[in-house]
């Protein structure tokens, strides 16, 4: 059963744009706070229909990061904490250029997807009148988060190699400045009645894009939805736009989080999954991401070994360069190009894919288990997958066989290839970072002691340790004797 408890209606709400000026207006505040802005914003909400529980508050202090939501009092599981009406979510179909930007839709695709939303963002950030500017002055300028993407080169070279970040940054850097100069840029130079191309430099995009990154919400594809629409391919949606969600996205985040966000017709829900007591802080969940991906997108990581979402990903081309350097003979390495080839050809591996595994083994079995299989196979056994395209159902292209073969438990029994290989690719994987185990270790040890860390190398060290962890345990289940 779901509890409500909400604020008592109050007196109407005058939406002054002085920040000072809200703190005179407090009745119409959702909620108390001693900061003009936040309750500028409050004041908003409740205006905006959002409806807040009286068991939380907003604050800045006692959460793990700047803006949370504690609770002052116990709240029981199921209870909703908070209510948003669609009408409250700033989108592309509800900023004020609405009808632009669905006019101009096909001058706006992106490989992101991002982009109309980003061009709203910043007309509503820039409109002094603008009916988001409340929520949207919680954040100036939006320099808010520490992403790696603004650190320097050389901090993630030495903090980051081998976790997979530098190439994800070095990747967003290409794209936000390919989507601003070939969209962005003549889209506001178009429409200089809007936008004002001085104000909207490619700096400022970059901190809204990684703005949208850590604060937007797309709501997930309702995949009963897609069952009931059977056959039509038609119907089918790749994906949800995406959208800002003022209050949710106060919510700071932990895999072991204690409320989840719901999305119904009309409003999104913010619903506790367990009991919250007095003091505690509400948490929302992100997804199920590896403290590699919060440190990209949200920078920051959870501290070891608290994530029980960590991963690590190990390069396919990997596993690759591992079989090379075990080959004893050109014929082999030859033979071993054609499996390679093959393999990328069914989409079973890429040169830029990757094998994650995760605290209790592999999540990418099917692809680990085929590639080990092809890599290892005979020459003949190949001749035929080759023929064949692939096995037409093989025993062992069963699910349930390649998820146990390659857990925890299973990958201390695989066959002798499979983990000589596996072991090799290991220790390939291990020397792609710039610090040992031993080193990180240490400094995990004595952190708050006689090791003093910025945040950047704090949140660096969990996400390599974590990492490093994974990848020793695999060293040793994978052992050859
Ligand atoms: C959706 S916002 C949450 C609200 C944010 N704390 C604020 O003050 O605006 C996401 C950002 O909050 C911070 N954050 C969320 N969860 C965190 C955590 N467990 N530890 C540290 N920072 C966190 C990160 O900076 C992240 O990019």
């Amino acid at each position: 059963m779901v509890h409500v408890v909400l604020f008592s209606s109050l007196t109407s709400c005058n939406m002054a744009s002085d920040p000072k000026q809200a703190k005179l207006d407090g009745d119409c505040r959702l909620g108390i706070s001693e900061d003009p802005v936040l309750d500028r914003f409050l004041c908003w909400c409740k205006k905006a229909g959002i409806k807040l529980s009286s068991k939380v508050f907003m604050t800045k202090h006692g959460t793990v990061s700047d803006y949370g939501m504690l609770a002052k009092e116990d709240i029981e599981e199921g209870e909703e904490i908070f209510s948003i009406p669609r009408t409250a979510l700033l989108s592309q179909e509800t900023t004020a250029i609405h009808a632009l930007l669905e006019k101009e839709k096909d001058s706006l695709k992106s490989q992101s997807g991002w982009v109309p939303l980003l061009l709203a963002l910043m007309f509503e950030y820039n409109k002094t009148d603008s009916y988001w500017n409340p929520y949207l002055s919680m954040w100036p300028d939006f320099i808010v988060i520490d992403q790696p993407m603004f650190w320097t080169k050389e901090e993630r070279e030495a903090l980051l190699r081998g976790t997979g970040i530098t190439e994800a940054v070095e990747k967003d850097l290409q794209n936000i400045e390919k989507e601003y100069n070939d969209i962005i840029l003549p889209f506001i130079q178009t429409h200089s009645d809007l936008f004002d191309p001085e104000k909207h430099m490619l700096e400022l995009y970059k901190s809204l894009v990684a703005f949208v990154m850590a604060y937007s919400f797309q709501e997930p594809i309702d995949d009963d939805d897609d069952d009931d629409d059977n056959d039509d391919d038609s119907t089918d949606k790749e994906s949800t736009l995406p959208m800002m969600v003022p209050v949710a996205d106060i919510l700071n985040h932990v895999a072991n989080h204690n409320a989840n966000l719901e999305y119904e017709v009309d409003c999104l829900k913010m619903i506790s999954i367990r009991k919250i007591h007095r003091g505690e802080e509400v948490f929302n969940t992100y997804g199920d991401l590896a403290n590699w991906q919060l440190l990209h997108m949200y920078g920051f990581a959870e501290p070891y070994p608290s994530n029980r979402n960590d991963t690590v990903d190990v390069l396919m081309t990997t596993i690759y360069k591992a079989a090379l350097q075990a080959a004893n003979s050109d014929t082999e390495r030859s033979i071993l190009r054609d499996k390679w080839d093959l393999l990328c050809h069914l989409d079973i591996a890429s040169n830029d894919g990757a094998f994650v595994f995760g605290c209790s083994g592999s999540l990418t079995e099917e692809e680990l288990y085929t590639t080990l299989k092809v890599l290892c196979m005979s020459e003949e056994h190949f001749k035929e997958f080759k023929e064949n395209k692939g096995w037409e159902e093989a025993e062992d292209s069963d699910e349930e066989v390649m998820a146990m073969s390659l857990s925890n438990e299973g990958i201390p029994k695989l066959s002798f290839p499979f983990k000589q290989l596996l072991w090799n690719t290991i220790v390939l994987s291990v020397q792609l970072y710039s610090s040992d185990i031993k080193e990180d270790m240490q400094l995990i040890q004595n952190m708050g002691k006689n090791v003093k860390l910025s945040r950047r190398e704090q949140w660096a060290l969990y996400v390599r340790y974590g990492q490093k962890v994974i990848l020793s345990n695999l060293l040793q289940m994978t052992q050859p004797h």
